[in-house]
């Protein structure tokens, strides 16, 4: 018997075994099956054979799961013999370093016939790490792989044609995984060595177990880790180490990672070695782009400078300037979104998932020991899931997407006087909720009643805290579709709030716009629910200082802010440039920006609606290429697109309508069109205006009210507009011979359109401007290849500051706008095998068809920590040409 031989071998090998390490005892077991072993123990080949074994030992997975060719009977033959790293057969296979058994063996069965081995029952993949790891005990289980466009019919038809037996199967449309139960492990054994003997269009489907978070408490639990990929691996390490082995009631081990280990993977880690770790993860990523850019350097150009000189630095393709740590380090997080969902032990939660959907998890745990979650977000978290245990409406279940309550986002504000401070967690000024609930199936009358409760139970919690938690509005957003991130127009209701007495002695909460403020550089933002802020705001008023010091800003610059957001990078840099213009596809940050600039008086910018892939071309052309002014379009909810050639503004300052009168040249002005037209205006004003005085001037009062309150615009600029307008108005009107009342309905109309136009600010001359710096914050994904093309084929263009929170993305952008080109481009691959290439293989392929055109260098780069405790580091890079 094997078991029996292994029992009588294992003591007298040990000694030789220590020297092989972890898991060698195996090793030791399938040798010592052999006889000969014995008698030839001593002899010198036998010596280097034990030394050979021993290198052999020290690889943990060597023989712990039987060769495929033997692993079903009659055994086959292997074409690797000895040197296979899988057992050939029973003897040959040894326990793995956990001491359970490749439980596909005879040894596991028969263990698991016993009910002995069930807590060490797993059935690694032979090429998975220790934590993909299956447990045969939990029942629950999902699919990892499956086509995505497999709804659950799919699902069973194929679990029916490869004659797997299960309980139930389901599979969302979209996805890659599906959840299947099983009524016993032979019934999970059986899928297991099933799917594994017969990939799935050649690509092998994983099983993993479902942390549904409605485990029975019984079952051993084994999360499949969610790790983070770094550069080095250690991330994963630290996330072994934290693993916790909890015994339960039946003194059963249950294997669960802390969430806290899940969202902050490096917060046990001192702040120091954490800023090392990510040093070193960024100096990894740069040195791919000098590698890349080596690559993709066309044969018949001559390498870069900047390549060359990288071996005098290591590789890095600049000056690396290490990180700039946080201000703060605990309880940054001015935005939390908390997953509500069931925890480990089936209790209703709002937190944070203990992994990943994708791999199954669906697990929600109390978020109490992040360290990045202030203690305000904490208690919001724990009042709103003391709601919802109570409430009659089910929380969110994302395996088959039923339920109503599915997300709650806790925004934080500030005002000027806690900002200087430092101390996020106590200075809070304001509070936005944001419940996001799925409405489908319930009933109107219900849902009304629950949302009452809701904000009696979260206006009440607030109260009864020590001290009162601020609390500002309360949003619902109703989202129906499978992703957790709901589309940009889905519907926001702000909720009455109760009025509590002892609320920062004010007595009364009221229904305020639903907005919070915060502050960056002393400048006041106002931010809508939607709109993204950085989440560090401490950090990120150093993030932006710093772009604008690498940008080396003067009055004369023009600084084009790509992804503006709200326009926080452009605002806070406004008073260090000429003229700032901000491009941003949200269309309520756009609106914020906006607004933002007016509450600050900040005249100089102008924010952009559109996806910068489809507008940037334009609007450089309109800065830089125009030959004299440019001008603005808008639609008809104030925000700026990019402007039509002909379009009415630009008429406004064409010198030859403002000098005909006086029969000067035609000519068109350059200089700033409103300071010299004014004097023009006055004389028509009086001139033209008198007669009808009356009549306008109530037209004008009612219509610089409205243009004050609706667009933003100062009294004073208003003014402006409208005399401008005004005199191009009285003038048509004159040569037309008409009375100036018949056209006041007209000129109602274009000043209304005009003013909406000049929200912000006031058309300036391009010329002025001698230098022009752009300054990038795109999303994780990075900049759309049309919009590097724009800016790599500009060549006014000589400065570019890549704020970047996805160094990844930073180095492959990068690639296409330093990489040189031939003079005559190349076709690229197209499309072809796009999806397997990495982001820097998609970006050398680009390269080959990027027009001829001045490469950037890369002069510097520094990380800027926004996320402590977690891997995520954004990084800045200067690119010059
Ligand atoms: C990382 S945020 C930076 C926002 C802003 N710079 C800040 O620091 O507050 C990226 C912004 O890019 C916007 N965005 C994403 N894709 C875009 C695109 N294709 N064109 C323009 N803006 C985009 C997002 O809406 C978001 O506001």
């Amino acid at each position: 018997m094997v078991i029996e031989r292994e029992e009588t071998t294992l003591p007298r090998n040990t000694s030789h075994v220590l020297g092989g390490g972890k898991g060698s005892r195996g090793m030791d077991l399938s040798e010592c099956a052999d006889d000969d072993v014995e008698n030839e123990e001593n002899s010198p080949s036998s010596k280097e054979a034990g030394r050979q074994r021993e290198r052999v030992d020290s690889r943990s997975i060597w023989k712990t799961s039987l060769c495929s060719y033997f692993r079903r009977p009659p055994g086959g033959v292997c074409r690797h013999g000895k040197d296979c790293r899988f057992a050939h057969g029973e003897a040959e296979l040894r326990p793995r370093h956990d001491n359970s058994w490749d439980p596909t063996s005879e040894r596991a069965k028969k263990l698991l016939k016993t009910n002995n081995g069930y807590a060490k029952s797993v059935v690694p993949d032979e090429d998975e790490d220790e934590d993909d790891a299956v447990d045969l005990i939990a029942l629950d289980k999902c699919l990892i792989g499956l086509p995505k466009k497999w709804a659950s019919e799919n699902l069973k038809s194929f679990l029916g044609s490869q004659e797997i037996s299960y309980v139930t199967a389901k599979k969302k449309k979209g996805m890659t995984v599906g959840f299947v139960s099983f009524e016993d492990a032979e019934q999970v054994k059986n899928a297991i060595e099933v799917l594994r003997e017969n990939p799935l269009n050649c690509k092998q489907v994983k099983v993993a177990d479902a942390n549904c978070g409605q485990q029975k408490k019984n079952q051993m639990m084994k999360i499949a880790m969610c790790t983070s990929s770094t550069a080095n691996g250690s991330i994963l390490a630290y996330g072994d180490d934290v693993t916790v082995d909890t015994p339960n009631t039946e003194g059963i081990v249950t294997k669960t990672k802390a969430v806290c280990d899940v969202v902050t993977p490096l917060g046990r880690m001192p702040y120091k070695d954490q800023l090392d770790h990510k040093r070193n993860s960024l100096s990894q990523t740069l040195k791919r782009l000098t590698r890349n850019a080596r690559k993709a350097c066309p044969g018949c150009v001559s390498l870069p400078e900047w390549v060359l000189k990288s071996r005098e630095i290591g590789g890095l393709p600049c000056k690396f300037e290490g990180i700039l740590e946080s201000p703060i380090i605990d309880g940054y997080r001015n935005k939390c979104e908390f997953s509500v969902g069931c925890s480990l032990e089936g209790k209703q939660t709002v937190g944070f998932m203990l992994g990943n959907f994708r791999n199954g998890v669906t697990a929600v745990e109390e978020p109490h020991n992040c360290p990045n979650i202030s203690r305000l977000s904490c208690k919001y978290a724990r009042l709103f899931q003391d709601f919802i245990q109570s409430s009659e409406l089910p929380v969110w279940n994302r395996i088959d997407n039923s339920g109503f309550w599915r997300q709650f986002t806790v925004r934080e504000g500030r005002c000027f006087s806690q900002v200087a401070h430092e101390s996020v967690g106590i200075d809070i000024a304001e509070v936005m909720l944001i419940v996001q609930v799925c409405s489908l199936h319930y009933e109107e009358e219900q849902i009304r009643r629950e949302f009452n409760r809701m904000t009696q139970a979260l206006v009440h919690g607030a109260a009864a805290c020590s001290p009162p938690l601020p609390l500002t509005t309360v949003l619902v957003q109703d989202h129906r579709g499978i992703s957790n991130v709901a589309p940009a127009n889905c519907p926001l209701i702000t909720l009455q709030l109760p009025m509590v007495d002892d609320i920062c002695g004010s007595g009364v909460i009221c229904t305020t716009e639903a907005r919070i403020h915060d502050c960056i550089c002393n400048l006041r933002f106002s931010i809508s629910p939607t709109a993204f802020f950085q989440v560090n705001t401490l950090a990120a008023e150093r993030l932006y200082s710093l772009a604008g010091d690498w940008g080396d800003l003067t009055p004369d610059t023009i600084l084009f802010d790509i992804c503006c957001g709200t326009g926080t990078i452009g605002l806070t840099l406004a008073h260090r440039v000429g003229m700032v213009v901000g491009i941003e596809m949200n269309e309520t940050a756009v609106s914020d920006a906006n607004r933002n600039a007016e509450i600050n008086g900040i005249k100089n910018c102008r924010f952009i609606c559109g996806k910068a892939e489809d507008v940037m071309g334009s609007i450089l052309n309109e800065y830089l290429d125009a030959p004299q002014h440019h001008g603005v379009v808008s639609d008809d909810k104030g925000i700026s697109n990019v402007p039509n050639v002909e379009n009415e503004t630009n008429k406004v300052f064409h010198k030859e309508d403002l000098q005909d009168d006086t029969g000067a040249s035609s000519e068109v002005s350059t200089a700033d069109p409103i300071n010299e037209m004014l004097p023009c205006v006055e004389d028509n004003l009086t001139e033209e205006i008198s007669d009808s005085q009356n009549n306008v001037d109530g037209d004008l009062e009612q219509l610089l009210t409205v243009s004050d309150n609706s667009s933003g615009i100062t009294g004073n600029c208003a003014a402006e507009c409208i005399a401008t307008k005004l005199n191009q108005e009285s003038r048509d009107t004159r040569d037309g011979g008409c009375d100036i009342s018949n056209n006041i309905v007209n000129f109602k109309h274009n000043l209304e359109s005009f003013i909406l136009e000049e929200n912000t600010v006031t058309n300036i001359a391009v010329h002025q401007f001698k230098r022009v710096v752009v300054i990038v914050d795109p999303p994780r994904v990075g900049l759309h290849p049309i919009v590097i093309k724009a800016l790599r084929t500009h060549p006014c263009i000589r400065r570019l500051v890549y704020i970047s929170c996805n160094p990844e993305t930073l180095m492959a952008n990068a690639i296409e706008l330093c990489t040189p080109t031939a003079d005559k481009t190349e076709k690229g691959k197209g499309n072809i095998g796009w999806r397997k290439m990495s982001n820097a293989g998609l970006a050398r392929n680009r390269v080959k068809s990027m027009p001829s055109s001045e490469a950037f260098r890369p002069i510097k780069a520094v990380g800027v920590d926004l996320f402590p405790h977690t891997p995520h580091c954004e990084m800045v890079m200067l690119l010059e040409r």
